[in-house]
């Protein structure tokens, strides 16, 4: 018998590398470094168009940037053509400011959905699926009920069932917190640090929401005209002595140290 221990996985799940992309000449990213750390709450911060969107839709490879690297377990994504890229797409989930459920679908059909479009699963297992990520996240007592019958918390955890329902290993949350009031935005941080805890996932929340980055994040990323001004804690963004970051946080309400 081998008695060589099981390799330890990278702790980085995702590095970006140098990540560019213009639109008609005009550089929206203009250089995005940093890493996603495996299993932790990795929030990208940044103010109204700091190119956040942008960012995410290369992260997603919905857009092909024109130059750096999306490394995903090692394996540079940038060249992938789409059908290399089936895989890859499989370990991302995505969490559309948490809402976009199918309205005439019940809540079940909305969470069974990707798994009828994505794999060849048996009704019974797809079932069992649901309802176990229903139950996961409280809200199997909705299964029968359409989107429009229940709160908008709780369409926001089936949302999340649906997002997790393919077993992703990055999850993805645009904007989580967007549009809501402080009650209910620090009630969304709660739910995606319940589900980063209790499924492991690497979580990517973008946000121009610095209450989520102290209640939840592990890393914080600062974007800024297209670039990361910082990638720390976020002890350690209280101390950064980078002036656009300080302001930012001020802006804010932060309290700097
Ligand atoms: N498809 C596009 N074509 C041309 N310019 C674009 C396109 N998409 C985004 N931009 C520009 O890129 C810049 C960054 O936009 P982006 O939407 O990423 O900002 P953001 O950080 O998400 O802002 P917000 O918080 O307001 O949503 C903006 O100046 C925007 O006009």
């Amino acid at each position: 018998m081998s008695d060589e221990k099981p390799a330890e996985k990278d702790p980085i799940q995702v590095r970006i590398v140098d990540l560019k992309k213009s639109y008609e000449g005009v550089e929206v990213l203009r250089g995005v470094t940093f890493d996603v750390h495996r299993g932790k709450i990795n929030v990208v911060i940044g103010g109204s168009g700091a190119g956040k969107s942008v960012f995410t839709r290369q992260l997603l490879r919905l857009e092909q940037p024109d130059s750096g690297r999306i490394e995903v377990d090692g394996v540079d994504i940038v060249p992938l053509d789409d059908w290399q890229l089936v895989p890859i797409r499989k370990k991302f989930g995505m969490v559309f400011q948490f809402g976009a459920l199918f309205d005439s679908m019940t809540c079940f059909e909305n969470v069974a959905f990707p798994l009828r479009e994505h794999t060849k699963m048996k009704r019974k297992e797809i079932e069992e699926r649901v309802m176990q990520r229903l139950g996961d996240l409280n809200v199997a007592h909705a299964a029968k009920k359409l989107p429009g019958q229940i709160s908008g918390g709780m369409a926001k955890r089936v949302a999340l069932a649906r997002a997790l329902v393919l077993e992703p290993e990055i999850l993805v949350y645009d904007e989580p917190t967007s549009g809501l009031d402080p009650v209910s935005s620090r009630l969304v941080d709660d739910l995606i640090a319940e589900t980063s805890s209790k499924y492991g996932v690497s979580s990517v929340v973008i946000t121009h929401d610095m209450a989520s980055v102290f209640k939840i994040g592990h890393r914080v990323n600062m974007l800024y005209q297209g670039r990361i001004e910082e990638s720390c804690t976020p002890d350690e963004i209280l101390r950064t002595d980078k002036q656009v970051v300080r302001d930012f946080l001020v802006a804010s309400g932060v309290k700097m140290q």
